[in-house]
Protein backbone atom coordinates (compact mmCIF):
# COMPACT_ATOMS: atom_id res chain seq x y z
CA UNK A 1 0.00 0.00 0.00
CA UNK A 2 2.93 2.61 0.79
CA UNK A 3 4.22 1.89 -2.16
CA UNK A 4 0.67 1.89 -4.36
CA UNK A 5 -0.06 5.63 -2.52
CA UNK A 6 3.96 6.41 -3.63
CA UNK A 7 2.68 5.89 -7.28
CA UNK A 8 -0.79 7.44 -7.20
CA UNK A 9 1.00 10.48 -5.74
CA UNK A 10 3.32 10.92 -8.58
CA UNK A 11 0.14 9.74 -11.33
CA UNK A 12 -1.56 12.40 -9.72
CA UNK A 13 1.31 15.16 -10.14
CA UNK A 14 1.64 14.58 -13.73
CA UNK A 15 -2.12 13.78 -14.74
CA UNK A 16 -4.33 15.97 -12.54
CA UNK A 17 -7.61 15.29 -14.07
CA UNK A 18 -6.78 11.21 -13.78
CA UNK A 19 -9.39 8.86 -11.93
CA UNK A 20 -7.79 6.59 -9.80
CA UNK A 21 -9.14 4.19 -7.30
CA UNK A 22 -7.10 1.73 -5.77
CA UNK A 23 -8.49 -1.90 -5.37
CA UNK A 24 -6.57 -3.82 -2.82
CA UNK A 25 -5.82 -7.90 -4.02
CA UNK A 26 -5.08 -10.36 -0.95
CA UNK A 27 -3.06 -13.12 -3.11
CA UNK A 28 -2.89 -16.74 -1.95
CA UNK A 29 0.72 -16.10 -0.55
CA UNK A 30 0.01 -13.07 1.41
CA UNK A 31 -2.32 -15.40 3.59
CA UNK A 32 -0.36 -18.88 3.47
CA UNK A 33 2.58 -17.86 6.22
CA UNK A 34 3.30 -21.07 7.26
CA UNK A 35 4.32 -23.11 4.89
CA UNK A 36 7.74 -22.95 2.24
CA UNK A 37 6.88 -20.61 -0.25
CA UNK A 38 8.33 -23.37 -2.40
CA UNK A 39 5.59 -25.94 -1.79
CA UNK A 40 2.55 -23.20 -2.64
CA UNK A 41 3.66 -22.87 -6.05
CA UNK A 42 6.93 -20.84 -6.00
CA UNK A 43 7.70 -17.64 -6.73
CA UNK A 44 4.49 -16.74 -9.18
CA UNK A 45 1.91 -17.16 -5.84
CA UNK A 46 1.66 -13.17 -5.22
CA UNK A 47 1.53 -12.19 -8.21
CA UNK A 48 -0.61 -14.66 -10.72
CA UNK A 49 -4.11 -13.65 -8.97
CA UNK A 50 -2.67 -9.67 -9.99
CA UNK A 51 -2.29 -10.47 -13.48
CA UNK A 52 -5.04 -12.42 -13.83
CA UNK A 53 -6.80 -9.22 -12.69
CA UNK A 54 -5.03 -7.23 -14.94
CA UNK A 55 -6.00 -9.65 -17.81
CA UNK A 56 -9.60 -9.61 -17.12
CA UNK A 57 -9.50 -5.38 -16.52
CA UNK A 58 -10.66 -5.86 -13.48
CA UNK A 59 -7.37 -3.31 -12.99
CA UNK A 60 -5.77 -1.09 -15.54
CA UNK A 61 -2.61 -1.53 -13.42
CA UNK A 62 -0.17 -3.18 -10.64
CA UNK A 63 1.91 -2.13 -8.61
CA UNK A 64 4.77 -4.93 -7.59
CA UNK A 65 8.14 -4.81 -5.39
CA UNK A 66 10.14 -5.94 -8.98
CA UNK A 67 12.10 -8.40 -6.94
CA UNK A 68 8.62 -10.14 -6.47
CA UNK A 69 8.11 -10.52 -9.99
CA UNK A 70 8.90 -13.62 -12.03
CA UNK A 71 11.38 -12.64 -14.76
CA UNK A 72 9.11 -13.13 -17.31
CA UNK A 73 5.56 -11.53 -17.72
CA UNK A 74 2.82 -13.32 -19.23
CA UNK A 75 1.36 -12.52 -23.08
CA UNK A 76 0.02 -9.41 -22.84
CA UNK A 77 1.28 -7.25 -19.92
CA UNK A 78 4.32 -5.43 -20.12
CA UNK A 79 6.74 -4.03 -16.90
CA UNK A 80 7.75 -0.12 -16.70
CA UNK A 81 10.50 0.27 -13.83
CA UNK A 82 9.50 3.38 -11.72
CA UNK A 83 12.68 5.17 -9.61
CA UNK A 84 14.21 6.36 -7.60
CA UNK A 85 15.34 2.94 -6.41
CA UNK A 86 15.38 2.37 -3.04
CA UNK A 87 18.27 1.41 -1.00
CA UNK A 88 19.41 -2.37 -2.31
CA UNK A 89 21.53 -3.40 0.40
CA UNK A 90 19.93 -6.26 3.04
CA UNK A 91 20.18 -5.21 6.78
CA UNK A 92 20.91 -7.17 10.04
CA UNK A 93 18.65 -6.14 12.45
CA UNK A 94 19.59 -7.88 15.97
CA UNK A 95 17.72 -8.56 18.85
CA UNK A 96 18.69 -6.20 22.09
CA UNK A 97 22.58 -7.00 22.23
CA UNK A 98 24.34 -8.22 18.80
CA UNK A 99 26.01 -6.09 15.88
CA UNK A 100 27.54 -7.13 12.42
CA UNK A 101 30.92 -6.40 12.61
CA UNK A 102 33.47 -7.43 9.83
CA UNK A 103 31.66 -10.51 9.20
CA UNK A 104 30.99 -11.34 12.54
CA UNK A 105 28.57 -10.80 15.88
CA UNK A 106 29.54 -8.56 18.73
CA UNK A 107 30.41 -8.70 20.85
CA UNK A 108 32.14 -11.57 20.56
CA UNK A 109 32.76 -13.00 23.77
CA UNK A 110 29.13 -13.74 24.03
CA UNK A 111 27.86 -17.46 23.78
CA UNK A 112 25.83 -17.38 21.28
CA UNK A 113 28.03 -15.56 18.72
CA UNK A 114 29.49 -18.90 17.83
CA UNK A 115 26.34 -20.01 16.16
CA UNK A 116 23.91 -17.48 16.27
CA UNK A 117 20.61 -18.23 15.13
CA UNK A 118 19.60 -15.99 12.02
CA UNK A 119 16.07 -15.71 10.92
CA UNK A 120 15.64 -15.83 7.04
CA UNK A 121 14.04 -18.06 4.50
CA UNK A 122 15.77 -16.77 1.78
CA UNK A 123 17.97 -19.20 -0.23
CA UNK A 124 20.16 -16.09 -1.24
CA UNK A 125 20.44 -14.39 2.50
CA UNK A 126 20.82 -18.17 4.03
CA UNK A 127 23.43 -19.14 1.53
CA UNK A 128 25.50 -15.69 1.45
CA UNK A 129 25.16 -15.95 5.73
CA UNK A 130 26.60 -19.12 5.88
CA UNK A 131 29.37 -18.24 3.46
CA UNK A 132 30.71 -15.54 5.73
CA UNK A 133 29.70 -17.33 8.62
CA UNK A 134 30.11 -20.86 8.94
CA UNK A 135 28.87 -21.34 12.07
CA UNK A 136 25.79 -19.72 12.01
CA UNK A 137 22.28 -21.14 12.30
CA UNK A 138 19.74 -20.34 9.91
CA UNK A 139 16.04 -20.64 11.63
CA UNK A 140 12.87 -20.20 9.14
CA UNK A 141 11.05 -16.84 8.98
CA UNK A 142 8.19 -15.78 7.12
CA UNK A 143 6.03 -13.35 6.86
CA UNK A 144 5.82 -9.40 6.01
CA UNK A 145 8.53 -7.08 7.27
CA UNK A 146 6.38 -5.99 10.64
CA UNK A 147 5.50 -9.82 10.96
CA UNK A 148 9.00 -10.79 11.00
CA UNK A 149 9.92 -7.59 13.33
CA UNK A 150 7.66 -8.87 16.04
CA UNK A 151 9.27 -12.64 15.52
CA UNK A 152 12.36 -11.53 16.01
CA UNK A 153 11.32 -9.50 19.69
CA UNK A 154 9.62 -12.77 20.51
CA UNK A 155 13.01 -14.11 20.94
CA UNK A 156 14.08 -17.08 19.19
CA UNK A 157 16.85 -15.11 16.83
CA UNK A 158 19.64 -13.29 17.46
CA UNK A 159 18.74 -11.55 14.09
CA UNK A 160 16.90 -11.27 11.25
CA UNK A 161 17.91 -9.96 7.91
CA UNK A 162 15.17 -7.68 5.40
CA UNK A 163 15.80 -5.35 2.79
CA UNK A 164 16.48 -2.13 3.45
CA UNK A 165 14.04 -0.87 1.15
CA UNK A 166 10.88 -2.17 3.10
CA UNK A 167 12.14 -0.98 6.45
CA UNK A 168 13.03 2.40 4.78
CA UNK A 169 9.85 2.72 2.80
CA UNK A 170 7.88 1.78 6.08
CA UNK A 171 9.41 4.31 7.72
CA UNK A 172 10.82 1.83 10.52
CA UNK A 173 14.88 2.61 10.22
CA UNK A 174 14.93 5.36 12.97
CA UNK A 175 13.08 3.63 15.53
CA UNK A 176 15.35 0.47 15.36
CA UNK A 177 18.85 2.47 14.26
CA UNK A 178 20.84 0.81 16.88
CA UNK A 179 20.19 -2.41 15.89
CA UNK A 180 20.41 -1.93 12.49
CA UNK A 181 24.33 -3.05 10.25
CA UNK A 182 24.08 -2.70 6.56
CA UNK A 183 25.54 -5.11 4.78
CA UNK A 184 27.95 -3.99 2.05
CA UNK A 185 26.76 -5.10 -1.18
CA UNK A 186 29.61 -7.34 -1.56
CA UNK A 187 28.88 -9.15 1.66
CA UNK A 188 25.39 -9.85 1.08
CA UNK A 189 24.31 -9.37 -2.70
CA UNK A 190 20.77 -8.18 -2.99
CA UNK A 191 18.46 -9.79 -5.24
CA UNK A 192 17.62 -9.34 -8.89
CA UNK A 193 15.14 -6.22 -8.86
CA UNK A 194 15.50 -5.29 -5.21
CA UNK A 195 14.52 -1.90 -4.09
CA UNK A 196 12.83 -1.31 -7.33
CA UNK A 197 9.06 -0.62 -8.02
CA UNK A 198 7.36 -2.71 -11.31
CA UNK A 199 4.18 -0.87 -13.02
CA UNK A 200 2.59 -3.71 -14.51
CA UNK A 201 0.04 -2.59 -17.30
CA UNK A 202 -1.44 -4.43 -20.43
CA UNK A 203 -0.02 -3.76 -23.53
CA UNK A 204 -1.99 -1.14 -23.99
CA UNK A 205 -0.60 2.48 -25.77
CA UNK A 206 -2.58 5.03 -23.90
CA UNK A 207 -1.96 2.67 -20.52
CA UNK A 208 1.41 3.32 -21.31
CA UNK A 209 1.84 6.89 -22.21
CA UNK A 210 -0.02 7.41 -18.71
CA UNK A 211 2.89 5.45 -16.85
CA UNK A 212 5.80 6.42 -19.29
CA UNK A 213 6.11 9.57 -17.09
CA UNK A 214 6.97 7.37 -14.30
CA UNK A 215 9.64 4.72 -16.46
CA UNK A 216 13.08 5.77 -15.02
CA UNK A 217 15.62 4.22 -17.65
CA UNK A 218 18.26 3.72 -15.66
CA UNK A 219 16.85 1.42 -13.17
CA UNK A 220 14.79 -0.01 -15.52
CA UNK A 221 18.00 -0.88 -17.62
CA UNK A 222 19.85 -1.98 -14.64
CA UNK A 223 17.35 -4.14 -12.90
CA UNK A 224 16.62 -6.00 -16.74
CA UNK A 225 20.39 -6.96 -16.50
CA UNK A 226 19.87 -8.36 -13.12
CA UNK A 227 16.81 -10.11 -14.14
CA UNK A 228 17.83 -11.56 -17.48
CA UNK A 229 21.26 -13.25 -15.26
CA UNK A 230 18.26 -14.72 -13.04
CA UNK A 231 15.97 -15.78 -15.92
CA UNK A 232 19.05 -17.31 -17.92
CA UNK A 233 20.26 -19.38 -15.22
CA UNK A 234 16.63 -20.63 -15.08
CA UNK A 235 15.50 -19.60 -11.57
CA UNK A 236 13.51 -18.22 -9.67
CA UNK A 237 13.09 -17.32 -5.99
CA UNK A 238 14.18 -21.19 -4.56
CA UNK A 239 17.54 -20.59 -6.61
CA UNK A 240 20.16 -18.86 -4.38
CA UNK A 241 21.35 -16.27 -6.92
CA UNK A 242 21.65 -12.84 -6.43
CA UNK A 243 22.39 -9.55 -8.93
CA UNK A 244 22.93 -6.20 -8.91
CA UNK A 245 24.04 -3.63 -11.35
CA UNK A 246 24.39 0.35 -11.46
CA UNK A 247 25.82 2.81 -13.74
CA UNK A 248 29.44 3.74 -12.70
CA UNK A 249 30.61 6.77 -14.92
CA UNK A 250 30.30 5.88 -18.23
CA UNK A 251 29.33 2.20 -17.72
CA UNK A 252 26.61 0.07 -16.90
CA UNK A 253 28.32 -2.93 -14.55
CA UNK A 254 26.46 -5.74 -13.59
CA UNK A 255 27.51 -8.48 -10.74
CA UNK A 256 26.01 -11.94 -10.20
CA UNK A 257 26.46 -14.67 -7.86
CA UNK A 258 25.67 -17.92 -7.93
CA UNK A 259 26.01 -19.62 -4.37
CA UNK A 260 24.98 -23.54 -3.47
CA UNK A 261 22.74 -23.39 -0.58
CA UNK A 262 25.29 -24.60 2.12
CA UNK A 263 27.17 -21.52 1.13
CA UNK A 264 30.10 -24.14 0.45
CA UNK A 265 30.87 -22.76 -3.23
CA UNK A 266 30.15 -19.90 -5.03
CA UNK A 267 30.75 -18.09 -8.33
CA UNK A 268 30.84 -14.29 -8.48
CA UNK A 269 30.87 -12.76 -11.76
CA UNK A 270 30.77 -9.36 -13.35
CA UNK A 271 30.77 -7.33 -16.55
CA UNK A 272 30.17 -3.88 -18.03
CA UNK A 273 29.01 -2.61 -21.26
CA UNK A 274 29.15 1.23 -22.25
CA UNK A 275 25.90 2.91 -20.87
CA UNK A 276 23.69 5.05 -23.28
CA UNK A 277 20.33 5.37 -23.07
CA UNK A 278 19.49 4.29 -27.17
CA UNK A 279 18.93 0.81 -26.44
CA UNK A 280 19.49 0.72 -22.93
CA UNK A 281 17.22 -1.85 -21.71
CA UNK A 282 17.55 -3.81 -24.67
CA UNK A 283 21.60 -3.43 -24.63
CA UNK A 284 20.92 -4.33 -20.49
CA UNK A 285 19.24 -7.70 -21.06
CA UNK A 286 22.10 -9.12 -22.89
CA UNK A 287 24.58 -8.21 -20.47
CA UNK A 288 22.72 -10.01 -18.40
CA UNK A 289 22.38 -13.14 -20.42
CA UNK A 290 26.04 -12.89 -21.56
CA UNK A 291 27.01 -13.08 -17.43
CA UNK A 292 24.90 -15.52 -16.69
CA UNK A 293 26.57 -17.80 -19.63
CA UNK A 294 29.97 -16.79 -18.03
CA UNK A 295 28.79 -17.75 -14.91
CA UNK A 296 27.77 -21.19 -17.07
CA UNK A 297 31.35 -21.81 -18.50
CA UNK A 298 32.48 -21.40 -14.45
CA UNK A 299 30.24 -24.02 -13.39
CA UNK A 300 27.23 -22.59 -12.24
CA UNK A 301 24.82 -25.40 -13.63
CA UNK A 302 26.17 -27.74 -11.09
CA UNK A 303 25.29 -25.85 -7.92
CA UNK A 304 21.66 -25.11 -9.37
CA UNK A 305 21.27 -28.53 -9.75
CA UNK A 306 22.30 -29.28 -6.19
CA UNK A 307 19.60 -26.41 -4.93
CA UNK A 308 17.00 -27.71 -7.48
CA UNK A 309 17.41 -31.87 -5.87
CA UNK A 310 17.21 -29.69 -2.59
CA UNK A 311 14.12 -28.35 -3.21
CA UNK A 312 12.48 -31.63 -5.10
CA UNK A 313 13.18 -33.00 -1.55
CA UNK A 314 11.53 -30.39 0.08
CA UNK A 315 8.30 -30.11 -2.04
CA UNK A 316 7.97 -34.11 -1.55
CA UNK A 317 8.18 -33.70 2.28
CA UNK A 318 4.40 -31.81 2.31
N1 LIG B 1 10.80 -10.84 0.09
C1 LIG B 1 9.66 -10.00 0.17
C2 LIG B 1 9.97 -8.59 -0.19
N2 LIG B 1 9.71 -8.11 -1.42
C3 LIG B 1 10.13 -6.81 -1.46
C4 LIG B 1 10.64 -6.48 -0.23
C5 LIG B 1 11.20 -5.18 0.16
C6 LIG B 1 11.18 -4.11 -0.89
C7 LIG B 1 12.13 -4.33 -2.02
O1 LIG B 1 13.11 -5.08 -1.92
O2 LIG B 1 11.90 -3.70 -3.07
C8 LIG B 1 10.53 -7.60 0.59
C9 LIG B 1 10.93 -7.69 2.01
C10 LIG B 1 12.29 -8.28 2.24
O3 LIG B 1 12.85 -8.95 1.36
O4 LIG B 1 12.81 -8.13 3.36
Amino acid sequence: MIQTNWVVERLRQQWPDLEIAIEQIRTTGDQITHVPLTQIGGDGVFVTEIERALQERRIDLAVHSLKDLPTAQPDGLQVIVAGPREDVRDIFVSNQAFRIDNGRLQPADAESTQNPRIGTVSLRRGAQIREFYPGAQIVPLRGNVDTRLRKLESGGYDGIVVAAAGLHRMELHPQLAERLTYFPIEMMMPAPGQGALGLEIRNEPETQALLEPLRDVVVQAATSAERMFMRRLGAGCYLPIAAYAEVVEEDLVLRGLVISTDGQRSIRVRQSIRWSTEDGIARAELLGIQLAEQALDQGAQEIIQGSNMLREREQRRV
